[in-house]
């Protein structure tokens, strides 16, 4: 199955609140078909061109009692019915300020016009496709043996996963991989990497229980550079924002880190669990300011209906968006595709 199709099929909980909610909105409005031609509209001056809607295609629907997309109802676009829009936004996630930008992008040039729901979902599509663009970047791979790759996050938010999948992939692609257990509070957390090191084929160095992860940070370093790895990726214990020790014990781990290379950890992945929803936005804030993150990694989209955040955390911070997960899988995680996802997100075909 592709990524996309993966994709498509797994993120339907956030796809139909998106979608449906579209279908609704145009539906309430009082939604008459009537033939029309449709939307070609760019504004008169676009801020930034934005790919005209072409006619789409006829849904399954229109295919089986051959009505084309330019029969399916349609409202006209008027203050009434972009503050619906922006209502069902938010809900989904995406945050006030990304909410109000995009719904303003589709109203440009095109109030008074009547659009359907197929057509909305093509105009929102190509907005949030926007917004990503710019942060959909593959982890970087640098020359420097051991590229170290520190991943971090809340507790359970998937870097053990993360990590298991991203060294399996790097090893298909030929590279030497370590993977350091750095929880080593908890003897649990270092089994399940095991597990992970084995699916994936790559030594996973663990430390005494209860010792300083930062130690085990420096000794795994030494090691990866005596056996001549190219890629070091160690995982962190889970902890809370909002606990002050084990964030002074992540400064610690990145402090020790830089003894050894004041140029490592080169990437920092802060791994985000999309159902946590709104509160990803405050967890990269804190991340980032004692760990200098450097990409995400969103994880569980499949089976949430808050996929709009990840829009919200692109619009808002930046960040690289490195990978996302869609299942517990090794191979349910891939390559940030802005297309894909701004399809997907809305209940789009390929
Ligand atoms: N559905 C789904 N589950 C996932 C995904 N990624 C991780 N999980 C599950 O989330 C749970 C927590 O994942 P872990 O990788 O253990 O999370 P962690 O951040 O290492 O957890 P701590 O070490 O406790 O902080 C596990 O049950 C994973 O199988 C995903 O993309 N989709």
């Amino acid at each position: 199955m592709s990524f996309f199709s993966k994709l498509r099929d797994r993120l339907t909980r956030s796809s139909s609140k998106i979608g449906a909610g579209l279908d609704d909105i145009v539906a309430e409005g009082g939604g008459e078909t009537q033939v029309e031609a449709p939307i070609a509209a760019s504004p008169a001056v676009a801020p930034e061109p934005s790919k005209p809607v072409a006619t789409p295609a006829p849904g399954i629907v229109g295919r089986l009692f051959g009505r084309s997309a330019s029969d399916e109802p349609r409202r006209e676009l008027d203050d009434e019915m972009l503050e619906e829009l922006e209502e069902m936004l938010i809900q989904a996630d995406m945050g006030v300020e990304t909410a109000l930008r995009v719904t303003a992008n589709i109203a440009e040039g095109r109030m008074g016009r009547r659009v359907s729901s197929t057509e909305l979902k093509e105009l929102l599509a190509d907005e949030i496709a926007r917004i990503m663009a710019p942060v959909a970047r593959p982890l970087p791979i640098f020359p420097k043996r051991p590229q170290v790759v520190l991943v971090v996050g809340v507790n359970g938010s998937g870097k053990t996963t993360t990590i298991g999948k991203l060294a399996s992939q790097f090893r298909a692609a030929g590279k030497n991989v370590v993977i350091a257990a750095g929880d080593t509070f908890r003897a649990a957390a270092v089994e399940q990497l095991q597990v992970w090191g084995q699916r994936a084929g790559v030594p996973v160095m663990t430390a005494p229980e209860g010792s300083d992860p930062a130690s085990l940070a420096f000794d795994a370093m030494v090691k990866a550079e005596t056996d001549g790895a190219e890629l070091l990726m160690i995982d962190t214990a889970g902890r809370l924002q909002n606990r002050q020790d084990l964030m002074e014990e992540l400064a610690k781990i990145v402090r020790v880190i830089r003894k050894k290379d004041p140029s490592a950890p080169h990437n920092t992945l802060l791994v985000l669990d999309a159902t946590t929803g709104q509160n990803a936005l405050s967890q990269v804030e804190t991340f980032q300011k004692l760990a200098d993150v450097s990409g995400l990694v969103m994880t569980k989209l499949d089976g949430t209906a808050r996929g709009g955040v990840l829009v919200a955390l692109a619009d808002r911070f930046g960040l690289p968006i490195h990978a996302i997960g869609v299942g517990e899988q090794i191979d349910d995680l891939d390559a940030f595709d802005p297309r894909d996802f701004a399809k997907a997100l809305v209940g789009l075909d390929a």
